[in-house]
């Protein structure tokens, strides 16, 4: 997973998703803090997509347990799993040990980085976003920000951002959250964004206003985004 063009990761906590996924999918995102025994789940893993492998922080929008050690230790034991090409920690994790730890010895495997950050209330004013995407890109193999749009102008802001980190040589992923932001999951891709998110089973979301991935791989197909 080298994040050069756009990876349309299916998103689920339950890795028997992947053979629906594979038709419309670049790679699965295993949600581990939502699964019930994750690292067994890898364990049995026999799918062909790659997996980036994700355990979010509950103050980040997750429902991982334990301290912040323990969430990361999970990570890194996911790591280790030839199918895991790329893990995401939160670019507040990274920023010092043991995410920063994490991190390197994972880059030591050949294993991506997604340096995240989210905002579930709303979206931060255009230079701010562009500050942060920059740390983001800085501190991972790709920058993200899943971010809440309310109303037009914050899914405009994200779309900006992600235009403005994208022409700095910034690899980045952006989308804005909920129902007015929507629409950015199949147009940032154009503006640069190199990930998209999105349920194989609509009833199964990982974040609010994600499209199903039947539908967000045509989306993304039909505006010439992949
Ligand atoms: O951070 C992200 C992005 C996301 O929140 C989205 O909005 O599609 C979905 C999550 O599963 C993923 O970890």
């Amino acid at each position: 997973m080298e994040f050069d063009s756009l990876v349309l990761a299916a998103a689920t906590a339950d890795l028997s998703d992947e053979p629906a996924a594979r038709p419309h999918a670049d790679a699965v995102e295993f949600r581990m803090d939502l699964a019930a025994d994750p690292l067994a789940a890898l364990d049995d893993y026999d799918g062909d997509l790659p997996i980036l492998a994700t355990n979010r922080d509950p103050t980040e929008g997750g429902e991982a347990e334990g301290t912040e050690r323990e969430r990361l230790d999970v990570l890194e034991a996911a790591s280790a799993h030839d199918a895991v090409e790329a893990i995401d920690v939160e670019l507040s994790s990274l920023r010092d040990s043991p995410g920063a730890t994490l991190a390197s010895a994972a880059r030591d495997r050949g294993v991506r980085v997604v340096a995240s950050l989210h905002d579930f209330e709303g979206t931060p004013p255009e230079s701010r976003l562009d500050d942060l995407l920059a740390a983001a890109a800085d501190h991972g193999d790709v920058g993200k920000a899943a971010v809440t749009a309310t109303d037009p102008g914050d899914a405009l802001a994200v779309l900006s951002a992600t235009h403005t980190a994208t022409a700095r040589g910034d690899r980045v992923a952006t989308m804005a959250m909920g129902e007015a932001g929507r629409h950015t999951r199949a147009v940032a891709p154009l503006y640069g964004s190199k990930i998209g998110y999105a349920p194989v089973d609509p009833g199964e979301a990982t974040a609010p206003g994600q499209y199903d991935l039947a539908t967000l791989a045509t989306l993304v197909e039909r505006l010439g985004g992949r």
